[in-house]
């Protein structure tokens, strides 16, 4: 047999199969019952959830439900808080930060202090101010300390100035206690000292300034955070702030982290609020141990503590003022 009559004989046999195919389905459909024909028809028909429901003006309703939906995404996306980092905890920093406008309110402040006036407001980190054997001495202090009392919610702190200790729902002074001399010896607070004079000289250098117009001011505080509920409001260390405002004489912040983010606790991070309430943005900062924030302490740096989730997260705040009659540079640190 050639290849072409081959060929010819194949698409034969397959014709005649399809065709036998087609007269065996007719007759298997003349064989069923009507019951079952029924049945076959309303299979073919019928989709398997029964009918797509329809209603009057459908497709208007649609493509106003399209539009809607349309509208939420880009509210969501327009109104959601835009955030930017000022340091992760993992990654050390010599130097970083910017520059913010000075709020009115701080520059009204200060011009009764021109030469404490900063050539511009703004926000810093540094890893590199304080050495790790210092952190150690002065988280040592603060565990030492804060562990005579303690507060009973989440927020307890040790203000070295006035000796004030958070205990249960109220504050005792630690310098009455005797367990305290033990603490407060010498050598630590010269350690404290050192570290307030490199803290105050990076200040002064940032925001170009002298340091013989900058003191110490109080409170001087170590703290200790956790997730524990608040039993008052000393406990909220949340609640969004400037402290120019909460304390007094601060003009410029600074605070030195004796943990870390990530690593001891979890949540407590400091958060910069700028932006418009409309258009809100954040400015994080992760604490790491050793890592010193120094920022103007006007209401450019409204802030706020996030809760701590987890762990302990310990902090010491040495801030300055401008003003003399608020220093307590040669007041006592009571030292034994
Ligand atoms: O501990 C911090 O990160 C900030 C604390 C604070 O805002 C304050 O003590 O005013
Ligand atoms: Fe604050």
């Amino acid at each position: 047999m050639s290849e072409e009559t081959k060929l010819t004989k194949r698409k034969h046999d397959i014709k005649t199969t399809s065709n036998e195919t087609a007269v065996n389905n007719e007759e298997r459909e003349e064989e069923k019952t009507p019951v079952e024909k029924s049945s076959t028809e309303k299979d073919v028909k019928s989709p398997k959830f029964g009918p797509m429901p329809s209603f009057k003006h459908q497709r208007v309703w649609s493509r106003i439900v399209v539009l809607i939906g349309l509208a939420i995404y880009i509210w969501y996306f327009a109104t959601r808080t835009k955030m930017s980092n000022l340091g992760f905890q993992k990654d050390k920093h010599d130097l970083r930060g910017h520059v913010v406008i000075c709020s009115s309110d701080y520059e009204q402040e200060l011009s009764t202090y021109p030469q404490c006036f900063p050539k511009h407001c703004g926000r810093y980190i540094s890893d590199k101010i304080v050495t790790e054997s210092e952190t150690n001495v002065l988280l040592d202090l603060a565990k030492e300390g804060i562990a005579l009392g303690g507060s009973d919610g989440g927020a307890s702190i040790l203000d070295l100035h006035s000796g004030a200790l958070s205990y249960g729902t109220k504050f005792i002074n630690i310098y009455s206690l005797e367990e305290s001399k033990a603490i407060f010896t010498k050598a630590n607070l010269a350690v404290y000292k050192t570290v307030k004079e490199k803290v105050k000289a990076a200040i002064a250098d940032l925001f170009g300034i002298s340091t013989k117009v900058l003191y110490l001011t109080h409170p001087t505080f170590f703290s200790r955070l956790d997730n524990r509920e608040p039993k008052t409001e000393h406990d909220e260390y949340w609640q969004i702030h400037v402290d120019k405002d909460t304390y007094g004489s601060f003009f410029y912040t600074s605070l030195l982290y004796l943990t870390d983010y990530g690593v001891d606790f979890s949540g407590g991070r400091l958060i910069f609020l700028d932006g418009k309430p409309t258009k809100p943005f954040n400015v994080t900062l992760e604490p790491r141990k050793g890592r010193v924030a120094m920022f103007t302490s006007g209401a450019e740096n409204v802030h706020f503590v996030e809760r701590v989730k987890s762990g302990i997260r310990y902090a010491v705040t040495i801030s300055f003022t401008c003003d003399v009659s608020k220093s307590i540079e040669e007041a006592s640190l009571q030292e034994d």
